[in-house]
């Protein structure tokens, strides 16, 4: 018989712009085991993002109803968009011991924090936040107006990585992404995740 192993719930998050995104894709890229979950939000589509692929797309009464119908595992408010994680996804990885990372703003991952605070929290930190406004301005998706908004969310989410396990700086995307495999990895060999893999009746006695 093989000792049973639940799936580990990394969170991801930090300010728009930091590259949540750039170093999810690179992760994937490099093969890394995670599973991504994908958000429903009322924001609308950019050019080339796909409806099922990049988010699932919805209206305001959409989104609304998921919440009603306790279809979602967090949601929050951001910058006059709903966003949030739909809650089978998770649940069905999680359970058959697939590890799954939420690319996610604060609020949403504080509210992770109270249903699921064996997760992983990682903070991606900004070298600074003048570098952070030009990754916003370079990414050319946002207007002025919108920049300054996100700029001003941003600073106060700095104020809140203290509620993380880990802080990642973003310098370097490969840098990055080599950090957060390592801090995963570890997370897996833990033994308070592990106690309980080896030590239930079934996994001792068994033959
Ligand atoms: N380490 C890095 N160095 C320089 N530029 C970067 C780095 N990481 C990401 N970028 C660039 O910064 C911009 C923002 O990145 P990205 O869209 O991944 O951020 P995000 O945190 O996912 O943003 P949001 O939360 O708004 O979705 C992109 O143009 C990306 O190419
Ligand atoms: N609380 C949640 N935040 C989410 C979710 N999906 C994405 N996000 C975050 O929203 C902002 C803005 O995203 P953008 O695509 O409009 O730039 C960013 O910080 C995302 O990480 C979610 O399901 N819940």
């Amino acid at each position: 018989m093989s000792f049973k192993e639940k799936g580990l719930l990394v969170v991801l998050s930090g300010p728009s712009g930091v590259g949540k995104g750039t170093v999810c894709r690179t992760l994937r890229e490099r093969g890394t085991q995670l599973n991504y979950s994908i958000s429903a939000t009322t924001r609308k589509p950019r050019e080339g993002e796909i409806d099922g692929v990049h988010y699932f797309f919805k209206t305001r009464e959409q989104f609304q109803k998921m919440i009603e119908q306790e279809k979602l595992l967090e949601w929050a408010e951001y910058v006059g968009n709903c966003y949030g994680t739909p809650v089978d996804y998770v649940h069905k990885m999680i359970e058959s011991g697939q590890d799954v990372i939420l690319e996610i703003e604060v609020q949403g991952a504080l509210q992770v924090k109270k249903k699921f605070p064996e997760a992983l929290f990682i903070f991606l930190a900004p070298p600074n936040l003048d570098e952070l406004k030009s990754r916003i301005i370079g990414r050319g998706t946002e207007t002025a107006e919108l920049i300054e908004s996100r700029m001003n969310v941003a600073k106060s989410e700095m104020e809140l990585m203290q509620n993380y396990n880990y802080v990642v700086e973003n310098d370097q995307v490969q840098k990055a992404c080599d950090r957060i495999e390592a801090i995963v990895l570890a997370e897996h060999c833990r033994v308070d995740r592990l106690i309980e893999k080896y030590m239930n009746k079934e996994g001792v006695d068994g033959k």
